[in-house]
């Protein structure tokens, strides 16, 4: 069977009667793939629209005002943020957004005080754009939600109970806007092969993704390492199965592999939740798909990825003035070339 990224009614997969194709359809993508579009997800589009909007006008202010909204302390994962190429030139920029504003929310929502630290570093809210707060809370819960009933289904597609994959009430989540910039500089053969986004996997146990625009530039991998454009279907959620999704179920799902590609002269826009399950979770195979005798998946603590996440990133990734910035707890906004 050819293994492409099907286009899934997750109603209609949840339901009883749900026909055994859909089922096997959604097991052969994510054994090979690891990434499934859905439609049909419950999510109300003006939930969408309305967060989409309201992100949309923040981005859409001046650069002057946008540098106010970076992480006061400096946190990669926090504010308004701008990534730079290795040429000054935009690559990308992203708006991060913590599950609490700030460790006292973390710990009246039922943090350790250990755990709430992450919270120090605040989520940042533009003044001029009030609404933000609520609509974006409001689109994260309910992505969250379509996580949820995707790993329910996984469960079900492999014959198991649908409450086999533990992300409960207490799940850690992340939450990036992605916003993509034209790439029309000279020097490339062909615009579209521009990376804007290297190839990864990412870290969660499934992380739900929006993506608006006109052109496909998201890509996921094959099992033969081939490329293959994820549509842009609106209304639609993306849902990638994390390293976490691998973890548990010892390698059976695949993480699902993807990267962005430039559109040239369009720009492009995604939104992404990241599901975890709690900060005290150790994410080990799972009894029906461990094989104690020969296990090729490392225990991995929720809290210490969470909490090691910046140092990682900063390593690899962070310019020296980004690093000297998060070290002084001040904010750091990258230099463009003209
Ligand atoms: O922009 C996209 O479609 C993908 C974003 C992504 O992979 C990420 O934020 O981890
Ligand atoms: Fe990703």
């Amino acid at each position: 069977m050819s293994v492409n990224i099907p286009v899934i009614d997750l109603q209609a997969a949840l339901s009883e009667d749900a026909p055994e194709d859909l089922l096997a359809t959604v097991r052969a993508a994510i054994e090979q793939v690891g990434i499934v579009q859905f439609v049909n997800h419950g999510v109300p589009q003006q939930v969408i629209d309305e967060f989409h909007q309201s992100v949309g006008r923040v981005l859409a202010l001046p650069r002057a005002e946008k540098e106010k909204l970076a992480s006061p302390t400096g946190h990669p994962y926090r504010g308004w943020r701008q990534w730079p190429d290795d040429f000054g030139r935009l690559e990308l920029e992203r708006i991060n957004i913590g599950q609490y504003d700030s460790a006292e929310d973390a710990l009246a929502a039922g943090l350790s005080p250990e755990h709430a630290d992450l919270f120090t570093h605040v989520n940042v809210w533009p003044p001029s754009e009030p609404g933000l707060r609520e609509a974006a809370f409001r689109y994260r819960d309910a992505l969250f939600g379509v996580g949820r009933r995707a790993l329910a289904l996984y469960a079900r597609v492999l014959g198991l109970p649908e409450d086999t994959f533990p992300v409960g009430d207490d799940a850690y989540t992340t939450f990036v806007v992605n916003d993509y910039p034209t790439w029309t500089h000279t020097g490339t053969d062909a615009d579209t092969e521009k990376l804007l986004l290297l190839e990864h996997a990412d870290g969660s146990a499934v992380t739900v993704l929006h993506q608006e625009g006109d052109y496909a530039g998201l890509q996921g991998q094959r099992p033969d390492g081939s490329w293959q454009s994820v549509p842009i279907l609106p209304g639609a959620l993306q849902v990638f199965s994390g390293t976490l999704l691998a973890n548990w179920t010892e390698g059976r799902l695949r993480p699902g592999r993807h990267r962005v590609v430039s559109g040239g002269s369009v720009t492009r826009r995604s939104s992404a939740v990241f599901i975890n399950p709690g900060l005290d979770t150790v994410v080990e195979p799972l009894p029906p798909f461990a094989d104690p005798e020969d296990s090729d998946f490392e225990p991995v603590s929720v809290w210490e990825q969470a909490s090691r996440n910046v140092e990682e990133y900063l390593q690899v990734f962070g310019r020296p003035d980004q690093v000297a910035a998060w070290r002084d707890g001040r904010p750091y906004v990258a230099e463009l070339a003209q």
